[in-house]
């Protein structure tokens, strides 16, 4: 990973950081929608983003990810190697390449594809380095069938860790929303991200699936979801308080675009100012955390 700075070098002492977003602010006309918010994720952790509705989760979510250029403020990215990549401002599939991948509120794949060829479109830049671009394909060089053969499996291991893999060859539109959803969190997991953003996962699940998501994603961030064998940092926007208070090893509190608490889910949970926020929100989700 290149570009880092000497500024940004330095991360805070005691703390192995994937992610840190620095007096992160972002105006839509005269609607500050973030203001100045810092926070930092922790290498193979889950952080939880939560909030009451509108507090600006997803705009930071759209910031770290590339779809917003934000007014002001530094985010930056930190490899295992030590290597510092300032994701401010960049395009998408820049930040992609360094290694986040993401899911959004609603979801967004292929809906006539099927479950595995959305899967294999998430490979397709391992896939088209190994066509040599064409050139090789051209020259006869070609290691494309190999690479081919090793996204399939890829894809199959995902299918399989989602509980997804008998509907491996059916449309993804005709998926069931639950499974849906969880075919997002594959194909983000299918590229290979040093970090994965999740919008709202647990949103229009039952109960049941809601547990299996919880498992599928803390067996993500120990590498024991198919076969991965190495973890995975997790960021999470969630409204559904019973998933974030089971599975958040760090919670961040939005509230009016400001940061207002970050902590573990209990001292989040026992903070007055969090209270304050959600009282009158009616979040039945809040029940599940009690
Ligand atoms: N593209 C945009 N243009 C103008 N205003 C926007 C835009 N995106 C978000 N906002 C505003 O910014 C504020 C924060 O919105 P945001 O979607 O980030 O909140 P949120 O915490 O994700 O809310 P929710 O939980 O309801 O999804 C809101 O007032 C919203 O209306």
């Amino acid at each position: 990973m290149a570009e880092a700075r000497a500024d940004a070098a330095a991360p805070p002492a005691g703390r192995d950081l994937i992610l840190e977003v620095r007096e992160l602010t972002m105006r839509f006309g005269g609607l500050l929608a973030v203001d100045q918010v810092s926070f930092a994720a922790d290498r193979g952790r889950i952080t939880a983003l939560i909030g009451p509705n509108g507090a600006g989760k997803t705009t930071v979510f759209n910031c770290i990810t590339g779809f917003y250029r934000p007014t002001a403020g530094a985010i930056l990215l930190r490899d295992a190697a030590g290597g510092v990549a300032e994701l401010q401002g960049r395009p998408g599939h820049r930040i992609a390449r360094a290694g986040v991948a993401r899911t959004f509120q609603n979801t967004r794949l292929f809906p006539g594809m099927t479950a595995l060829e959305n899967l294999l479109v998430a490979q397709h830049v391992p896939l088209m380095a190994a066509t040599g671009f064409g050139i090789g394909a051209v020259l006869g060089l070609s290691r494309y069938p190999r690479a081919e053969r090793a996204a399939i499996e890829k894809a199959r291991a995902w299918l399989d860790a989602t509980g997804l893999l008998d509907r491996a060859d059916d449309p993804a539109g005709a998926l069931p929303y639950g499974a849906q959803r969880r075919l997002e969190i594959a194909r983000a997991m299918c590229t290979e991200p040093i970090l994965l953003c999740l919008d709202e996962p647990a949103a229009g699940l039952n109960p049941r699936e809601s547990e299996e998501l919880s498992a599928l994603l803390l067996a993500i961030r120990d590498g024991q979801a198919a076969g991965r064998g190495r973890g995975c940092s997790i960021l999470l926007i969630e409204h559904d308080m019973g998933v974030v208070m089971r599975i958040s090893d760090r919670v961040v509190v939005l509230d009016h675009g400001r940061k207002i608490a970050d902590g573990t889910p209990e001292q989040v949970r026992a903070d007055p100012k969090v209270i304050a926020a959600y009282l009158g929100e009616g979040d039945e989700g809040e029940e599940d955390a009690a």
